[in-house]
């Protein structure tokens, strides 16, 4: 950046933990951040299954913008994970302390993205460049010259004028629309049913680790540990009514065929959605850099579309900031940058997750978990598998 920089003024759209990280990052840096966010409040139910995975690149990030040891009280540190059989048990498991000597941040931390988001939140509110502006949903996003203009609806309707902005805006993003991009991909056969147990899953099924991929040709799942809960994930058939397979005695029931719990469990939040597979036609448009959900959809076997998606943040508010200090190279190769991690990375690695997990023919499953099975024993193999798993082979 050169001696005459002059940080320049941002629009954010959307106060996710996307929005929020490229909010805190421009701030940071001097710039002037309006951040314009849809909903009213940003008090969420800490029971609803949103993304629950910090991988160690994310952690990295959070660490350089000085929140990551607030995330972390409010975090549980998960070092490692298992691949299981649903009737053999564990086939591999996977320690993430072969990263040591690569990562501050060797684990996987499981914490809510509503904690992130409140601890930026609240960062943000200190700061005296910053205007965030809640109850402003974005009706409109379009470009005079190379100036971004964008309508806000809500109370009190406004138009926004700012030289670059950061659309965070999630899955259905009007910035997205409005400058007319594709998003193609594909929607899973299946939807994906999400519950939350108060019960303790480690004391009912000893062994487990705080996250554990479960295959099965018939019913695979995932059992996941948040600090309040346990989560387990399962596929339900296209066709199965929805208030039928949330019904709490149907859950019970498939719950209690994961693990028995004569008391019954203490069901706490029940979800139930479709998954997809998408990738925007391009993240970048003149002024508008699309990041997260508004850029790209994934499955969440694995955990990475929130991470993917603060590592875009990453990249788009560091183009900004070079851009304005007179070098655009980095903002020209953002779009194939970022896209290139949505396809190859994290598209490639969340869809083999799922192979994995619901593979139906046997000789196929068996040498599945022969390969994760060497792969766990031997640790450079391990050591591999894992940066890839954890995203830092994609560091922004
Ligand atoms: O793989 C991960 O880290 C997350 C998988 C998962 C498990 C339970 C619920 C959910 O939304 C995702």
């Amino acid at each position: 950046m050169n001696a005459t920089f002059v940080p320049p003024s941002v629009l954010v759209v959307g106060l996710g933990p996307v929005g929020a990280t490229a909010a805190l990052l421009l701030a940071q840096a001097g710039c002037r951040v309006t951040v314009l966010e849809a909903e009213a409040s940003l008090e969420r139910d800490l029971n609803e299954s949103r993304a629950s995975t910090f991988h160690p690149p994310t952690l990295e990030i959070l660490a350089d913008l000085g929140v990551v040891d607030q995330l972390h009280e409010r975090g549980l540190v998960s070092r490692s994970y298992q691949y299981r059989d649903r009737r053999e048990g564990v086939v591999a498991e996977f320690d993430l302390s072969v990263l040591k000597a690569e990562t501050a941040f060797p684990y996987r931390l499981q914490s809510e993205q509503q904690n992130l988001v409140e601890i930026v939140h609240r960062e943000l509110l200190r700061m005296p460049n910053v205007e965030v502006v809640l109850g402003a949903p974005v009706e409109s996003a379009e470009r005079e010259g190379d100036t971004a203009v964008v309508r806000t609806g809500g109370d009190r309707p406004r138009e926004w004028r700012a030289p670059w902005v950061v659309a965070a805006d999630g899955a259905s993003s009007t910035v997205r629309k409005c400058l007319g991009l594709d998003f193609p991909g594909m929607t899973y056969p299946e939807r994906f049913l999400v519950v939350s147990v108060h019960d303790d899953l480690s004391e009912l099924l000893p062994g487990i680790c705080e996250v554990n991929y479960v295959s099965d040709p018939e019913e695979w799942l995932v059992l996941l540990r948040t600090p309040r809960h346990w989560r387990a994930l399962f596929p339900v058939p296209d066709g199965a009514e929805a208030a039928a397979v949330t019904a709490l005695e149907a859950v019970q029931e498939r719950l209690q065929k994961v693990a028995d719990n004569p008391g019954g469990y203490s069901v706490a939040h029940t979800s139930l959605y479709h998954v997809h597979q998408r990738v925007a036609d391009d993240f970048r448009v003149g002024p508008y850099f699309l990041a997260g959900d508004a850029a790209h959809l994934n499955n969440p076997l694995g955990g990475m579309g929130m991470n993917s998606g603060i590592h875009d943040a990453v990249d788009a508010a560091r183009s900004i900031l070079a851009a304005a200090g007179g070098d655009p190279s980095r903002a020209a190769g953002y779009s194939d940058r970022r896209r290139g991690v949505a396809l190859d990375l994290v598209r490639a690695a969340t869809h083999r997750n799922w192979e994995t997990l619901q593979q139906k023919s046997p000789d196929k499953r068996r040498q599945i978990h022969d390969k994760l099975r060497d792969t766990a024993a031997d640790p450079e193999s391990a050591r591999e598998y894992l940066r890839v798993s954890s995203m830092l082979v994609s560091r922004a």
